[in-house]
């Protein structure tokens, strides 16, 4: 067992709850109307703890590194695509670079351990590796517990330094080739699924190829029967990437961040942040449902209810950056629209006593299964 103190993710407030609920109740629509986007916005008030939250400077951290399992080809792409996409994040290239760019989102590149030197300064890139990638988990663990630590530590780090410039919306995206095997072993074992059912193409495999990835899998899963905490299985199968994330996560929710989760891979390293502090799950809003075999039955185990369903399945943290969009908008409704009483609007008849009266909003479902139920 780890003795670290992970930082704990603050209660959300019952009374602001129904508050809330009623601030979204009168605005000038009929009650509900705005479906999720409702829940959404009681969500955002709960996590910011205010009925007017501030959304600033959304950050989008993508943890890059390299896996020892991938020289057992359980992906369709050679490791060395993992440092070649680091630079094409850093020239300004990928997927990410583009959403980010269109939505004025802060994007930053963290080394968290790939093969190979990266020699280059850039303003974007921080480089902390924990290693030079990890080991192969089918004959060792991945890492030891005082690299996952370190890399955790490191995760939360980073979220420190964006929280000093302000930011409230923080994103996680992922760059590692082979990062699919380590995410399907963390689910597996941490939700207690059959690999099979947490094993998907990832880039690109054909069906043998999937064939070939689940049985090197499952050899490796039964290599370490013994590991069932969350930090040991994340040291026996994780990424210094997703290790990373875990520590984003971690700090994100205890400084009452919007965490902005994106597909299967950021979903994994969630199992592994709300195993170690219970509660963080509340801060999240999950962007996608992504294409990746496992990540529809992730989604369930947490009771999220993704905000976007567009069959994306590259990671980087992309559906996230789509989703942030939706997001500012339920903040804004809550800050921006005008109330039946502002804009001297009547109300319903349920209002004079009519059969209507009770709870209003009809839709008060979640974005996350111990979300900000009222
Ligand atoms: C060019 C390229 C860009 C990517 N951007 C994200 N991924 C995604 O694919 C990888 C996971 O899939 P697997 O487990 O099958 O290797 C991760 O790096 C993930 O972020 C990419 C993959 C490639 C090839
Ligand atoms: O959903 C993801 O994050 C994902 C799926 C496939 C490949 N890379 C990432």
């Amino acid at each position: 067992m780890s003795t670290v103190a992970w930082p704990a993710a603050p209660a959300f407030d019952d009374a602001l709850a129904t508050r809330l609920q009623q601030a979204i109740d009168f605005k000038t629509k009929p009650p509900g109307s705005l479906g999720r986007l409702e829940a959404l916005a009681r969500q955002i008030g709960l996590i910011r703890n205010t009925l007017t939250p501030d959304l600033v400077r959304p950050a989008m951290l993508v943890f890059a590194a390299d896996h020892g399992i991938a020289d057992t080809g359980v992906s369709r792409f050679p490791a060395e695509v993992t440092m070649q996409m680091v630079y094409n994040f850093l020239r300004g290239g990928a997927a990410i670079n583009v959403f980010a760019r269109q939505h004025g989102i802060q994007l930053e590149v963290i080394n968290s351990g790939v093969r190979g030197v990266l020699d280059c300064v850039d303003e974007r890139l921080v480089n902390i590796p924990v290693a030079a990638g990890t080991r192969n988990f089918l004959e060792a663990p991945a890492m030891t517990l005082a690299q996952a630590e370190q890399a955790i530590a490191g995760g939360m780090a980073r979220v420190r330094h964006h929280a000093a410039l302000g930011t409230t919306v923080i994103g996680c995206g992922e760059m590692g080739i082979a990062n699919t095997s380590s995410a399907a072993c963390l689910m597996s074992r941490l939700c207690d699924v059959p690999i099979d059912a947490c094993t998907g193409r990832g880039t690109g495999l054909d069906d043998a190829g999937v064939q070939h990835k689940q049985a090197i899998l499952a050899r490796a899963l039964a290599r370490a029967p013994r590991a069932r905490e969350p930090l040991a299985v994340l040291a026996e199968f994780g990424g210094f990437e997703i290790a990373m994330m875990v520590g984003a996560y971690l700090e994100a929710a205890a400084r009452r961040m919007v965490i902005l989760v994106d597909g299967f891979i950021a979903s994994a390293a969630l199992l592994v942040a709300e195993a170690l502090s219970p509660g963080v799950l509340r801060y999240c809003v999950f962007s996608h449902c992504s294409d990746e075999r496992g990540h529809r039955r992730m989604l369930a185990h947490f009771g999220a209810m993704p905000l976007l369903a567009l069959d994306l399945r590259l990671g980087e943290g992309s559906g996230a950056a789509l989703a942030w969009p939706l997001v500012q908008s339920a903040a804004c409704m809550l800050n921006e629209m005008a109330t039946f009483a502002d804009a001297g609007i009547s109300t319903d008849h349920s209002e004079q006593g009519g059969e209507q009266s009770g709870e209003q909003g009809g839709n008060h479902q979640n974005n996350a299964r111990s979300g900000a139920q009222p």
